[in-house]
């Protein structure tokens, strides 16, 4: 059935076939979210190794959120023997960004599947052109960004001490993923403090000092 809608989508203009999928997911989410509140999404953004996923579980426990980590679900896309999940694998290891339409839709099925109607999207939109599809797609604003701010030095000492066994761990990996994030990143984050829409967490510091700053911003918000 998918099938058969991707190929007759080709044979569509684009502009109407952007309509639909939007009008699509809107309705799937709305459909499938618990007591008919309004969606709440937050992203969560930083460097790599700033701390993202530490203090979302963080966020979690306290603030009852659903964390999607955007890599941890390419991460389950790979390992799931997909057919997406070779080219996801060799993107990540060399510390590039995986195409919008992938990401996006691991994105939507998870926020269909939690049923909940607070998420913080972890490490996304990376890119321009993941936050311009997702708007477009998904058609939800984010209530604020958590930036992350984390020097390069310290964000290299967490990475090569996590021990966690990913394959972009490593030196040459880091230091691609560093670039990408100044390159792609950033220019997202600023887009969004020209919206006044950032709050900047200094995530140099321990992690429970950083989670105190967290807390302030989510205690503020309830
Ligand atoms: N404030 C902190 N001080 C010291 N170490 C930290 C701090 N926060 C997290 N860490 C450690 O640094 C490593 C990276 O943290 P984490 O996985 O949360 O980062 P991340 O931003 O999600 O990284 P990635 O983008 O690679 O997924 C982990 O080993 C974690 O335990
Ligand atoms: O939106 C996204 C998120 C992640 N990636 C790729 O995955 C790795 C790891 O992501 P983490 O957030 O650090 O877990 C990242 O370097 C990218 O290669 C992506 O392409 N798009
Ligand atoms: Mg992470």
């Amino acid at each position: 059935m998918r099938g058969g809608l991707v190929a007759s989508a080709r044979l569509l203009p684009r502009p109407l076939v952007r309509w639909f999928l939007q009008r699509r997911a809107q309705q799937d989410i709305n459909e499938n979210m618990s007591g008919g509140k309004k969606v709440k999404i937050i992203f969560v953004l930083g460097g790599p190794g700033s701390g993202k996923g530490t203090q979302c579980s963080n966020i979690v426990e306290h603030f009852g959120f659903i964390h999607l980590s955007a890599g941890e679900l390419l991460r389950a896309e790979i390992n799931s023997g997909s057919e997406n999940g070779t080219m996801i694998d060799t993107i990540i290891k060399e510390g590039k960004i995986v195409p919008s339409e992938i990401t996006i839709k691991l994105l939507q099925e998870a926020i269909i599947k939690g049923g909940n109607d607070k998420y913080i999207i972890d490490g996304f939109p990376r890119n321009e052109e993941n936050r311009v599809v997702f708007e477009s797609v998904i058609n939800i604003s984010p209530e604020f960004v958590l930036f992350f701010d984390c020097s390069e030095e310290e964000m290299e000492r967490r990475l090569l001490g996590r021990n966690q066994g990913r394959s972009d761990d490593n030196i040459e990996t880091i230091r691609k993923r560093l670039k990408v994030f100044v390159e792609s990143s950033l220019p997202v984050i600023e887009y969004y403090e020209s919206k006044g829409m950032v709050k900047k967490i200094d995530a140099t510091k321990p992690a429970p000092e950083v989670f105190e700053d967290v807390k302030a911003i989510f205690t503020h918000m309830a």
